[in-house]
């Protein structure tokens, strides 16, 4: 299957375009037998172009002390908001996505060393276990908290070290660790404050899964190559299809190229201005079971550019594997039914690998 993949997939990016400039659907007809000779799927392909820019995504200034209610209804209302006044420096961002930008300029043979994804590291196009595709290439990376042999790299688990051939990596490796410890302590700043805004107790009820020292982490790096093809037309392209995160609370941060989606309740899709200087926070499937819903896990999905790169970067905080997600009982008014019932986050993740990015994974644990 991977040499399949390689096959048909390795010199899909950085294709010089063989067409004049046409009509839309013409073009479009053009754009669909290309592509779907290059990425195997002509599902990527979407017409027309997303929306313009959507005004109302929330915006939660860690610095005002009244934040945290605006923060409890952006969970309810969509499950997601950008953080500013955060605290990370932007050097540490800036190095990161640097470091990326030189990894994924690598010749694709060079790239293809580090992978295949199966579950961690380089992909290509090919997003997950089951057939899903999008045009996108990535890094995906096991996170730890407890420090191992190799010094250099504490956030990395021994498995992705030696599966990267990065032990001599230092200078990825070092700016991986720095950005990875940042945003971790963001997510679990941003936790807390979910848990003072719900009045529940301990504040860290939700922060705690995540900085255990057995919190299931992912890291993740993805780079969203222009689709020359797609230049000045109406159309656009499916970089990442649209799912949910399965985690308790993702951290996203990107480079200032547009791309990102999000669905609001009513079904619609809005784009989300870039923002290379704050955060966004997409609360998980997990979140949502533990609030009995009362928190929405956001869909999401990305549109690739037609002229620009897209480099974003996505901390997952996922608890331990054992831990039971249940909602919480200071969350529940009186009377009030479990939506779900109680699974382990071991369980979800396996039924999570089993299923495509666009299923609906938390329909399997309703009640
Ligand atoms: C199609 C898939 C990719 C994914 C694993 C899955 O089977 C379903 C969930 C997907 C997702 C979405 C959020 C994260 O990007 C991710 C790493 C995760 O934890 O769940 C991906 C998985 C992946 O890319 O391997
Ligand atoms: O790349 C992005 O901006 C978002 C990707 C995403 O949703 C994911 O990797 O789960
Ligand atoms: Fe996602």
């Amino acid at each position: 299957m991977h040499l399949l993949g390689k096959t048909l997939l390795s010199s899909a990016f950085h294709q010089p375009t063989p067409f004049p400039k046409l009509p839309c659907f013409a073009f479009f007809l053009k754009a669909m037998v290309v592509l779907a000779n290059q990425v195997d799927q002509i599902s990527l392909l979407r017409a027309p172009k997303p929306d313009a820019n959507f005004s109302g995504i929330p915006v939660i200034n860690l610095a005002e002390a009244g934040s945290v209610d605006a923060m409890i209804k952006a969970c309810e209302e969509f499950g997601f908001f950008k953080v500013i006044n955060h605290g990370v420096p932007i050097n540490i961002m800036a190095k990161l996505e640097e470091e990326a930008v030189k990894f994924f300029s690598l010749p694709q043979v060079e790239k293809e060393k580090s992978g295949p994804p199966n579950p961690f590291g380089y992909g290509n196009k090919r997003i997950g276990p089951n057939g899903d595709v999008g045009w996108v290439e990535y890094l995906l990376f096991a996170v730890t908290s407890k420090p191992f042999s190799y010094t250099s790299m504490p956030f990395l688990q021994e498995p992705s070290a030696s599966l990267f051939r990065w032990e001599e990596r230092e200078d990825i490796i070092s700016a991986l660790n720095e950005y990875i410890s940042a945003v971790r302590k963001l997510a679990s700043e941003v936790l807390e404050l979910m848990a003072e805004g719900l009045k529940i107790e301990p504040r860290n009820v939700f922060s705690k899964l995540v900085m255990d020292e057995k919190s299931d982490e992912i890291f993740r790096l993805n780079h969203y190559p222009p689709c020359p093809l797609f230049q000045g037309l109406n159309c656009s392209l499916t970089g990442f299809g649209e799912h949910t995160d399965p985690q308790i609370i993702s951290v996203l941060r990107s480079n200032n190229t547009q791309g990102l989606e999000i669905a609001l309740r009513d079904g619609s899709w809005v784009s989300v201005p870039s923002d290379q200087e704050s955060f966004f926070i997409n609360i998980g499937d997990s979140l949502q079971v533990m609030t009995n819903g009362r928190f929405n896990s956001v869909r999401h999905r990305v549109l690739a550019n037609g002229s620009k790169s897209r480099v974003s970067m996505i901390y997952f905080g996922g608890p331990p594997q054992t831990e039971r997600i249940a909602p919480l009982p200071q969350l529940m008014g009186e009377g009030e039914q479990s939506l779900y019932r109680e699974f382990t986050w071991e369980e979800y993740k396996k039924a999570a690998y089993k299923s495509r990015l666009a299923d609906y994974r938390l329909g399997q644990f309703e009640k």
